[in-house]
This record gives C-alpha cells, structure tokens and sequence, in this order.
C-alpha cells in the first residue's frame, strides 16, 4: 500500500499516531531526522541553509538544522515566528549545537542548498502574498537548488493549486505519505522527484499509488495451451475521413499487449488505408455523408462477436449518437475514448456495463460541463464526479494519471514520460486496456494495469529517442516495458527513503 493523503487523512493518521501512544514531539523528532539523513544523502557538502515557517514544517527544519549542524555550516532564517509545539526547547537545542540563526535581510549566496521549511500542509491561500514570497522570488532569481519539505511552500494539499514561480527544484521529501497536491497541478512540476520518508505513521488511505508488485502479479499470461480466442478478441470501432490511423494504433497496441485477434471497424471509404497492417483484420461498414460510422446491423453483428471494444479513436466529430446508444445494448466491456466520450456525453443514459472512460483533461471537462482547468484545478475532485455521475470507471489522462471506480476508491500512475504527449498515444492505451479487458481483467484493473505499462513504455522510449518518440515508436517499447513490470522495476518520479 503507497497511500495518497488528503489534508484531512495527513491529520488522521497523525492523530491516529498521537492516540496510540506515540507523542507529537516524537513524530516531529523522526520528520527532522529523516530530513537531515536525506539532505546529507542528497547534497553531502557545503552550507545548508533553511528557511523556517511558522508551523511544524518550520519545526522539520529546526530539527534537522541541529543534526545538521554537528557535520557542516548551518543557518536558520526564519520567515516568521515559531509557533509549532515546543519550539523553544527545539530552537534552543538548535542553537546550541551550532545552528546560526540569519537575521533579516540575509543573503543566500554560499548556499549549497536551501531548504524550503516555510509551509506545509496547514498552507491557505496565495504564497507570493505571504512571508515565504520575496523568499521564493530570491530562490527564483538566484537558482540555487532546493529541497522542500513535505510540500514546497505554496502548493495546496488536496489540489495542488500553487501560485509561486518554477524553482531550482533537487526534490520533495513528503512525511508519511504522498500529499494529492504532490500528484495534482501545478504542485507536481513545483514538487520534482518525490521521495516519501517514513516516520512510522500509519499507511493507508482512500487512494494509492499502483504498486509494482501489483502489476507484475496481474500481467496476462499465455496459456500454453491457449488459442487466439482464448487470449482475447479486440473490436475496435472507429476511424474518419481524417484520422483513419487512430484505429490502427489502437488495434496494433491491442495485439501487442497480448490480444489474440484484433478486428477493425471503419467507414468503408478509408477501408484501403487502413488495410494496411497484415496482423490486423479489418472490415469497412456504411457511414454517414461525410466518412463517419453509421449505425448498421453488420456493426453490431461485428461488435457482439468481441470480448472488448474500443469505441472512439479518430471516430470524428460527426459521427451519430445513435451509435454510442446501440452500442450500449451489446453486453461487452468497452474503453470509450476519444469522440467516444463526446458521444457519450451527448447520450449519457447509453451505458453499457463494463464501460471504461480514458478522458485527457478535455474530454473530462466535456464530461463533467466545465473547462478543462477547472478540472485541472482539482484532479481528484473530477475524478470523483465522474465517477459518481457514470458509475463507471473512469481514467483521467496525464502525468500522474487517475484512475477512479465505484466507491471512490482512487489508483495514481508513478510511471510515464512527458514525451507520451504525443498525438496517437492515447490511442495507444485504449487499445492496450482493451486487450486486459478482453483478458479477462475487472474494468479497473484493466485500466490501472494498462496506464502502468503505457507509462513505462514512454519511459523506455523517453530513454531510447528521447523527444522524437511518436506513438507508433510506443508500440516497440511494450515488451521492454513488460519486462520492467516483470522485474518490479520502481518509476524514478516517487521514491521510498527509509
Ligand atoms: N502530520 C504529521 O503527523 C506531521 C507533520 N509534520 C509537519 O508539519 C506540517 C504541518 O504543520 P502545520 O499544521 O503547523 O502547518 P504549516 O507548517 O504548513 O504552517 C501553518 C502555519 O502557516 C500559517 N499560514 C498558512 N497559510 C498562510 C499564508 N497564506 N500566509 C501566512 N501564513 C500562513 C498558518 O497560520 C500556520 O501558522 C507538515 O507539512 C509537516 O511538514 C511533521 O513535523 C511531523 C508529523
Ligand atoms: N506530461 C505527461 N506525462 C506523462 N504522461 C503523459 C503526459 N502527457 C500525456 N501523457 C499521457 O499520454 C497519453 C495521451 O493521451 P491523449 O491525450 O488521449 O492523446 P491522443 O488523443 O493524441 O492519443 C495519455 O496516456 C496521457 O496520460
Ligand atoms: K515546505
């Protein structure tokens, strides 16, 4: 369990310790141990400087400070006034093993790292407004590297709403567990690589991130007696005039991520540049005046025969709502994605059990009846609507993608790559959970496991062309991604310190 906490489960776990017998000035005692280690770790040499805030994320730093100050030059610049518990005993011992306490104004040149101590999660508001902003605005302008205590000063817990300008960032070292705002935007490109120290609080929560442990143990296998229907049967339902790749991406991500037979559905007039790729079998269907799917009976005749669909990718804005409604009534899992998720959100009473959703953060707002930065404003909160408004399960797109079911129970991607962002690439995972849908995996495993590899698979193709991967190059990368899953190879953007 890598749990995910809201501001509201931090304190609950934290108060879960204090009732166990555990005493507060212990927890703050192993947050400034673990942050010492970890500086120590990270930057071995040179002056350190923290900048202190009033809570106990000013108190992680102090008592770090002290630890600190045995090995190396350290100073305390306070922002404001200590006010966290026992902070003059910790201020005290501080000082009397060495700490320098900055008097304002004070330079931070010589600094071979600086310490954002200033705010945690008791954090409200705007931080260019408050004491930590001309500090923020001289990190900025100086460049000196920064690790950030539990949050970097600013972001807010449960949504990662942050106002503060991009730092010199070396990490985020986060007590306990992840904070929403370390995995919402724009705290997750404020925060950096994250590490999580373990302070002995208690682990769970209602999100998590996807284990790799998990993942490796939920890969499909090939039977050694199995046949291609046993492994899994594809029908994807898409292309237009205009994107008649979409379809093929999807399908060749189904075959790759292990589907025995993969189908195409298309619009009978691109059938020829769609027949393109021997290992996929494709049928043209009626369309509409200009190049969209139509509702037919061969498509549903084609569609019932398959043990996932994918219904969407490069569809096209034109195509009828009828479709999506038909659709509905024929009793497979599908992934919607794409124009699919607009036809459905123009027929929401058309649900078919089973029915994934893949909106990016457009889609989301198309879904939810909002723009696509207020869904960005407060990813979990989206998640949680629509999943609420669907009762399906849904997965919104991107770094530190979401995946929500029924209950509200919440799984987070470590994996993936910037370099995903690339046009097709969404295709790309529809196809892929569909192949774990066809395989036999419940709707949320199928997408967690999905979105898992996909991210692994950019990361390997991150690393072997770097920007210049497109999203067909992603379908090279999933039996090396695989074998990373196989051997429980741990994402770099959030680590375990202990
Ligand atoms: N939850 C836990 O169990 C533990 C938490 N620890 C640390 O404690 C932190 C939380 O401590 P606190 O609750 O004291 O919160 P903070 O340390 O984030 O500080 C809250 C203080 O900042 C002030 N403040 C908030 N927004 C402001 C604004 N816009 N302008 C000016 N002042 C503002 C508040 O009035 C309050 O005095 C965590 O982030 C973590 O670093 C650890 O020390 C140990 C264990
Ligand atoms: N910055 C990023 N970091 C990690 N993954 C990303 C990032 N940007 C996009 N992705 C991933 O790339 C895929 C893009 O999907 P989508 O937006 O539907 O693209 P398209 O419609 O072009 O296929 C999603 O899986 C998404 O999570
Ligand atoms: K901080």
């Amino acid at each position: 369990m890598r749990p995910i906490w809201t501001l509201e489960e931090a304190r609950q776990a934290d108060q879960e310790a204090v009732s166990s017998g555990v005493p507060y000035p212990a927890l703050l005692a192993q947050a400034g141990l673990q942050l010492a280690r970890f500086i120590q770790a990270r930057v071995p040499e040179g002056a350190v400087m923290f900048l202190t805030g009033p809570g106990s994320n000013g108190g992680d730093g102090w008592v770090a400070a002290r630890h600190l100050a045995r090995r190396r030059p350290v100073t305390v610049i306070p922002i404001a006034e200590p006010r966290f518990p026992g902070a003059g005993d910790w201020i005290a011992a501080a000082k009397a093993a060495g700490v320098v306490v900055g008097q304002n104004p004070v330079s931070l040149n010589g600094a071979a790292v600086v310490v954002d101590a200033m705010y945690g999660t008791g954090f409200h508001g705007s931080v260019m407004e408050s004491p930590a902003g001309p500090w923020l605005a001289a990190l900025e302008s100086g460049g000196h590297p920064v690790i950030h205590v539990d949050l970097p000063s600013g972001v807010e817990t449960n949504t990662g709403q942050y106002d503060g300008p991009e730092l010199n960032t070396l990490a985020t070292l986060t007590m306990g567990a992840v904070k929403w705002g370390l995995v919402g935007y724009p705290g997750a490109e404020a925060a950096g690589p994250i590490v999580v120290a373990d302070i002995g609080l208690p682990g769970h929560g209602q999100a998590s991130f996807i284990d790799p442990e998990w993942a490796k143990r939920h890969l499909p296998r090939v039977p050694r007696l199995g046949h291609k229907y046993s492994r899994g049967h594809v029908v994807v339902i898409g292309g237009s005039r205009a994107m008649p790749g979409a379809p093929v991406l999807a399908g060749m991500a189904a075959l790759k991520a292990g589907a025995g037979l993969v189908e195409l559905v298309v619009p009978e007039s691109v059938l020829g540049r769609v027949a393109v790729v021997p290992s996929l079998i494709v049928h043209g269907v009626p369309e509409t005046a200009d190049g969209s799917l139509q509702v037919s009976d061969v498509l549903s005749r084609l569609a019932a025969r398959a043990d996932a669909l994918v219904i969407g990718p490069g569809l096209g804005p034109t195509a009828p709502t009828a479709l999506i409604e038909v659709l509905a009534k024929i009793p497979v899992p599908a992934v919607l994605d794409a124009d699919g998720i607009r036809l459905y959100a123009q027929a929401p009473k058309a649900f078919g059990a089973n029915w994934v959703l893949t909106p990016h953060a457009g889609e989301m707002g198309v879904l939810l009846g909002m723009t696509s930065a207020r869904v960005n404003a407060d990813r979990r909160r989206a998640v949680l609507d629509a999943v609420h408004a669907t009762g399906r399960t849904v997965l919104l797109k991107g770094m530190f993608s979401i995946v929500g079911s029924e209950g509200g129970r919440l799984m987070v991607n470590s994996s993936g790559s910037p370099v995903l962002a690339t046009a097709g690439s969404g295709d790309v995972l529809s196809g892929m959970t569909a192949a774990l849908l066809a395989q036999g995996l419940p709707p949320d495993q199928a997408l967690a496991l999905a979105v898992y590899w996909h991210g692994w698979a950019g990361q390997i193709g991150e690393r072997e062309q770097g920007l210049s991967m497109t999203a067909d190059n992603l379908l090279d990368y999933f039996s090396p991604a695989r074998h990373a899953l196989e051997q429980e190879e741990e994402p770099t953007s959030v680590t375990y310190w202990d």
